[in-house]
């Protein structure tokens, strides 16, 4: 059986190297990644992982496994071959010099514990990504997260928590039961914070997932995994919403009650570890709440998404997944959308809406008529047409198998208009023809300046089919109602993330970056202007990269 681990003894490799100048490749230590990384084939078997200490050189895999051109495959869906590692890229084009921080992004980037691979995309074991911008320069790094989950995998060489869709297997009727304890007291739920990263106003970095546990500081400079974020309130609880809002003077997040079927809206400041109710709601339907992954908030209210695709207590206590996972669709129990208001916690309205099935809200805005009064909420979400299928469809074999095949299900820009003048129901509809963006939507992100205001710019992952999984980057305008898009045929880009510049009045002034897994195997660092939608910078990867969710930027201090 292969064993957990990579080599613990790093492998250095020497010039000559073509991809990059040696001048440019650089490790921290000294040491130097050359050109072989682009001949090595990338699979699941090939990563190693021991128990490394994460002082240990960065290393890229040795040169001598030479293959053809044509066996090059994207890596997206491939585990991450090494720990650690850091280097300067070489830019083609031109990063603008306004441009000074990090890009950082979080993502399920190991699937696999020695022979046994996982199964779904967001079970993998958290590696964050940077991208350090600074005088038109770019160094890029990547580091697996030191979450409690992966050190124990490394360490046993198995599955030790609970994922998202893997469970450890009890050996026998006690430890089942033993087990039962465990999910109910959280200890054997997992701390692997794959999901995104965010950057507190206080300046702390913290990688995230859907377990309250899976909150972990990282710095942004080395990637070193600084421990734990330790909340120090008395709510309890163990799930929350995978993606809070974070601005420069607070963080809010929803916080699913499974028992009494409702959310806690809590909001927390910086500088503090201490999160406050602000109210709570109860659910309207169905035996527990809907899957929170994303909410949205205007100036004055939380959105709070009542998805009929809900929790499901059963399904969290079985050890092999269930078709929808630890969830289940209830479409007779409804869909909703409560708004509550920011500053009294009261719910200013409670609307049934049509059935919906969304991972990421974009934004939402008040509406206001002529006199200046809020007359509704808009909310504007990725919406996969109330269809439950794309949670089977990131499974790890399907994204594999069906690179080509016109499988992505269809997604919108689903705009609801939840009406405050006590209207029992609100609307769902497409905010434009999702044939602007090839009915591939989801991984969105907006100029933060934008953020509960009226907007008119979206960028974020779309389809040019056949396809499998969003292929495009699109820039929606959603006055005009038209998009742009960018596609490199056969290549996986992941979430466009905007970055204004500086002192810029329009909304779409600054750049949008990306990383891009192409059909070679490799993959390049991606600047788009947010204006034209043009590329004004790649820079390629030594090695190609998994796919990466959600990312962050942090401005140089
Ligand atoms: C990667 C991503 O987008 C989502 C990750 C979700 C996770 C890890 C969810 C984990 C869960 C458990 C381990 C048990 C409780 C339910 C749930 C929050 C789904
Ligand atoms: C990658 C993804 C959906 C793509 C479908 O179009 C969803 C990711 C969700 C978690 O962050
Ligand atoms: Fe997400």
């Amino acid at each position: 059986m292969a064993s957990l681990a990579f080599s613990t003894t790093g492998t250095r490799i020497s010039p000559p190297y073509t991809a990059v100048s040696d001048k440019f490749m650089h490790v921290r230590d000294g040491s130097f990644c050359g050109k072989s990384v682009f001949s090595k084939k990338h699979s699941t078997r090939d990563l190693t992982i021991t128990n490394v200490a994460s002082k240990l050189p960065a290393t890229i895999p040795p040169p001598e496994k030479k293959i053809s051109t044509s066996d090059r495959k994207l890596v997206a869906w491939t585990s991450i071959r090494q720990e650690r590692w850091e280097g300067e890229l070489v830019v083609e084009g031109e990063i603008p010099l306004w441009l000074k921080g990090t890009y950082l992004r979080n993502g399920p980037g190991l699937w696999h514990i020695g022979d046994y691979n996982f199964r779904h995309l967001f079970d993998g074991y958290a590696t964050l990504v940077r991208l350090h911008f600074e005088n038109g320069r770019l160094i890029m790094g990547h580091r697996q997260i030191e979450s409690e989950a992966y050190k124990a995998a490394k360490k046993h060489n198995r599955l030790c928590y609970r994922e998202f869709s893997e469970a450890p297997k009890p050996d026998n009727f006690l430890a089942y039961i033993g087990d039962l304890a465990n999910l109910f007291s959280g200890a054997s739920l997992t701390d692997n914070a794959n999901t995104g990263v965010v950057r507190l106003g206080d300046g702390r970095v913290v990688c995230l997932t859907e377990t309250i546990k899976g909150s972990i500081v990282v710095d942004p400079d080395t990637l070193d995994t600084l421990g734990k974020f330790e909340y120090s309130d008395t709510l309890g609880g163990l799930i929350h919403s995978a993606h809070p809002i974070v601005t420069d003077t607070e963080f809010l997040t929803l916080l699913p009650d499974l028992v009494s079927p409702g959310y806690l809206v809590v909001r927390m400041e910086p500088g503090t570890n201490k999160r406050k109710v602000i109210g709570r709601v109860n659910c309207r339907g169905g035996p527990a709440p809907g899957w929170v992954h994303s909410f949205p908030v205007t100036e004055h209210y939380v959105v709070v998404p009542e998805m009929p695709l809900r929790y499901c207590a059963q399904n969290l206590l079985k050890a092999e997944p269930t078709p929808l996972y630890k969830f289940e669709w209830h479409p007779d129990s409804k869909g909703f959308m409560h708004i509550m208001c920011k500053a009294s916690g009261k719910i200013v309205a409670s609307v049934e809406v049509p059935l919906y099935v969304t991972f990421h809200f974009i934004n939402a805005y008040e509406e206001k008529d002529e006199d200046g009064r809020v007359t509704a909420v808009i909310a504007d979400c990725c919406e996969h047409h109330a269809d439950t299928t794309i949670l089977e469809k990131l499974r790890l074999q399907n994204l594999r198998s069906s690179a080509g095949k016109d499988v992505l299900p269809d997604a919108r820009v689903g705009r609801f208009r939840i009406p405050l003048d006590g209207t029992p129901t609100g609307k769902l509809e497409a905010a434009l023809n999702p044939d602007e963006h090839g009915k591939g939507m989801d991984m969105c992100s907006i100029n933060p300046a934008f953020l509960g205001k009226k907007y008119r710019y979206a960028y974020a992952c779309g389809a040019q089919r056949p396809c499998n999984f969003p292929n495009t980057l699109t820039k929606i305008d959603l006055f005009e109602k038209v998009a742009k898009n960018w596609f490199d045929e056969g290549s996986v880009p992941s979430e466009p993330l905007f970055v204004p510049r500086p002192g810029a009045t329009e909304e779409d002034d600054g750049v949008v970056i990306s990383m891009i897994s192409d059909k070679n195997g490799e993959g390049y660092a991606l600047v788009l202007d947010g204006s034209t939608f043009e590329e004004i910078a790649t820079a390629k990867f030594p090695y190609g990269l998994p796919y990466g969710l959600h990312g962050c930027w942090v401005p140089k201090k």
